[in-house]
């Protein structure tokens, strides 16, 4: 099969390319560019992500659940920015054609483009090592975006979801040695979080206006509180007691659950700031069921701080995931 059939096949059509709203792809797949349309008021937002073998996902996987990862944690970075997605390409670089691989590669994808309401507009086929780039278009009011910059002293941070399921679901994908009161609703709930994690774009939608500040958690809480915090030019006092954590992370050891959930990543749960006057809009949102909860408040200074329950401690220098952080410049 050569590489316009392999398109045609497994990219072109309905459950991929009208996954989302059709109305703002002016046009598709087949031309040597894709058009969109944002509505007259919104800006487009464009982010772009990569999947390695080794370094993103495991060697033992179903390429079903690739395919929907791939496209998840692309998307996660528009409900982060208070985006609604439009469209995304896939740029597939493939070592064969496997036909059972690329059915069921797509299949996933479909269903990951249906979930967050999303339409492959294009992308690029080429053969070499296994790569999957995935980038994806949103359309957002430039008055209602949400930024790493804008948290202000006072305001309260917040999530949008449990910590530390990323680094467990990848223990369990990984096959490592489980614990022994591990249920297997548990095991299959951790699972289903690393390899089909659900973007919050709805709650990013809720924030888009709100949130003074935000982003996605993908490197580890405290790397990316960094990133905020860096960015806004404040200091984030966090408490680790008020850390949401998943039933299912209460198997493993509370040394090993504090790591996952403060340093992991993976997880892909919005992080955000919220100024004390919209306080009451955590009421509304935990009443449409996102779980949504205050873990400290941003003050004047620098860096990201952890209360132990004992005291204020700096967390700095605690890097959370970095590509290239054991190498050395030469
Ligand atoms: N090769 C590159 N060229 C230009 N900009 C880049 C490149 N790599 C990353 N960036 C930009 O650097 C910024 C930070 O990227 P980073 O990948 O850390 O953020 P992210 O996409 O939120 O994280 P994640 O990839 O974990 O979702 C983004 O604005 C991104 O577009
Ligand atoms: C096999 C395997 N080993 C480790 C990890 C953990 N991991 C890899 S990249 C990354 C940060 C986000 O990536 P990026 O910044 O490239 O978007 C994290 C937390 C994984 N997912 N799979
Ligand atoms: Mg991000």
């Amino acid at each position: 099969m050569g590489e316009f059939e392999l398109i045609h096949r497994y990219f072109q059509g309905p459950a991929l390319e009208a996954a989302g709203d059709v109305g703002a792809i002016t046009l598709g797949i087949g031309d040597d560019a894709a058009l969109l349309q944002p509505d007259p008021d919104k800006q487009c937002v464009v982010s772009t992500d990569s999947l390695v073998l080794g370094t993103h996902f495991p060697e033992h996987y179903l390429p079903a659940d690739l395919g929907y990862r791939a496209l998840a944690v692309a998307v996660s970075d528009l409900a982060a920015m208070g985006a609604r997605p439009l469209g995304f390409t896939l740029a597939l670089t493939l070592p064969q054609v496997d036909e059972d691989w690329l059915a069921g590669f797509a299949q996933g994808l479909a269903q990951a483009a249906e979930d967050h309401r999303i339409c492959l507009v294009g992308g690029d086929t080429t053969r070499g090592p296994l790569n999957i780039g995935v980038t994806v278009i949103g359309q957002v009011a430039a008055r209602k975006v949400v930024r790493r910059k804008g948290a202000q002293p006072g305001d309260l941070v917040c999530v949008g979801g449990p910590l530390g399921d990323g680094g467990a679901g990848l223990a369990v994908v990984l096959g490592e040695t489980l614990p022994e009161q591990l249920s297997d609703a548990a095991r299959e709930y951790l699972a289903k979080r690393f390899w089909r994690p659900r973007a919050q774009c709805e709650l990013g939608l809720e924030l888009a206006g709100i949130a003074s500040a935000g982003l996605d958690v993908s490197d580890g809480l405290l790397a990316d509180a960094g990133h905020l915090a860096r960015s806004s030019d404040v200091a984030l006092h966090m408490r680790y007691a008020d850390l949401p954590c998943s039933p299912a992370l209460q198997a493993w050891p509370e040394a090993q659950r504090r790591e996952w959930m403060l340093g992991a990543g993976d997880d892909y749960v919005l992080l955000f700031t919220l100024p004390v006057a919209s306080r009451s809009c955590l009421d509304v949102w935990l009443s449409q069921g996102h779980q949504v909860k205050v873990i400290g408040e941003v003050v004047a200074g620098q860096g990201v701080w952890l209360d132990d329950g004992q005291q204020l401690v700096n967390m700095d220098s605690l890097a959370g995931y970095q590509h290239f952080k054991d190498t050395t410049d030469d």
